[in-house]
């Protein structure tokens, strides 16, 4: 097992990079999608984005990330002594009408495979995305992780206000939309309908690729928020996802801490043995969770419901050789607040994979 840390865009600095190697990660994820740039968002620093109903901002971005483009960033990452494991996310402003179901999908996932090919040709091994109208929002912060941390959770509900027409995943694709209305009301069934096409598109180019596409659970884990249906709020949903086009290209970003909020009293550990067992996890985002949706907190890496050895220990019987990235942690009053916060969880996780590994 691997141990990684994630970057938002604007993180990405030499600084950052030998703060990673020095902390004893081998590899690195990208969020290239620059959540931060403006919106209600901006100058926030380095937390998390929580995903208030204003959203991140817009997009303006058309053009998939280019093979220059990547490179560059490739060979930047791997002179800090690392290695490039996945990107997260794909930017809304290149795949909103595959979300929305809109006149531009069919050149959209034609752009999507581009990308995809494009991250063969980089050698950059695994794409996690969010198929998400809502996108990560309506959490709440508050001063509940231990010694009175800055983190975020769900207080017995979520946001149900609409998504304004023109933003989707929390981000403004469309500026001239905006005032409009809202977005259109779309069903369970009718996302799953979306995802399977796109899966059906787009999971032959990644397996010829060399890559692997990624899902990322629905976080927070509501059946709706802001009243559009969500795919995976369940641990047992994700089977459904990888039954629609089984493949090793058809994987799972398994946030741990996100599979431990959901409802419906399935067993996690069982889930993720399930889940190994396939080899479908193509990377896992770890932190800890007090509570189950709908009301639930993030904490710290030891003081949680999770049992993280546990989980290594069933990855480890499993064979899995994948990287390992702190998801969130709470923000540690500090003068840096979310640096230590993960050094904090690095530490625990380096020591949990060392101890699961030595058997
Ligand atoms: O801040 C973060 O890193 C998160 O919000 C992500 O884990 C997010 O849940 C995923 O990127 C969604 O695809």
């Amino acid at each position: 097992m691997k141990l990684g840390l994630g970057l938002y865009r604007h993180q990405l600095t030499d600084d950052n990079l030998a703060y990673a190697r020095q902390l004893g990660c081998t590899h690195i994820v990208v969020h290239l999608v620059d959540y931060f740039a403006q919106g209600d968002q901006a100058g926030t620093g380095d937390s998390q984005p929580i995903g208030s109903s204003g959203g991140w901002g817009v997009t303006r971005v058309r053009d998939v990330w280019s093979v220059d483009e990547l490179a560059t960033i490739k060979a930047r990452i791997e002179a800090a002594g690392l290695i490039w494991a996945a990107i997260e996310n794909f930017d809304p402003g290149v795949w909103y009408d595959i979300l929305l179901d809109g006149p531009r999908k069919e050149a959209q996932v034609e752009a999507i495979k581009q990308l995809i090919r494009n991250l063969g040709r980089v050698g950059i091994p695994v794409m996690g995305y969010n198929f998400s109208l809502a996108g990560v929002a309506g959490r709440a912060t508050g001063l509940e992780a231990r010694g009175g941390a800055e983190t975020v959770g769900a207080r017995g509900g979520t946001d149900q206000t609409p998504i304004p027409a023109g933003m989707v995943w929390n981000m403004v694709y469309d500026p001239d939309l905006l005032g409009t209305g809202v977005m259109p009301a779309t069903t369970h069934a009718e996302l799953w309908d979306r995802l399977a096409w796109f899966l059906r598109e787009v999971v032959p180019v990644a397996e010829a690729a060399g890559v692997r596409l990624a899902l990322h659970p629905d976080d927070p884990p509501f059946p709706m928020v802001r009243q559009a249906p969500r795919l995976v709020y369940e641990i047992p949903m994700y089977q459904r996802v990888l039954d629609l086009v089984p493949s090793p290209a058809n994987a799972i970003e398994c946030c741990v801490g996100t599979l431990s909020e959901m409802a419906g009293g399935h067993d996690l550990y069982d889930w993720l043995e399930t889940y190994a067992r396939q080899g479908a996890l193509a990377y896992l985002h770890m932190r800890n969770v007090v509570g189950t949706v709908p009301t639930y907190t993030e904490v710290f890496i030891d003081e949680g419901q999770i049992d993280v050895l546990r989980v290594f220990r069933i990855l480890q019987k499993h064979g899995f050789d994948g990287v390992i990235i702190p998801d969130h942690t709470p923000m540690v009053t500090s003068p840096a607040p979310w640096h230590v916060g993960k050094a904090f969880s690095l530490g625990y996780l380096r020591a949990m994979i060392a101890v699961a590994e030595a058997g």
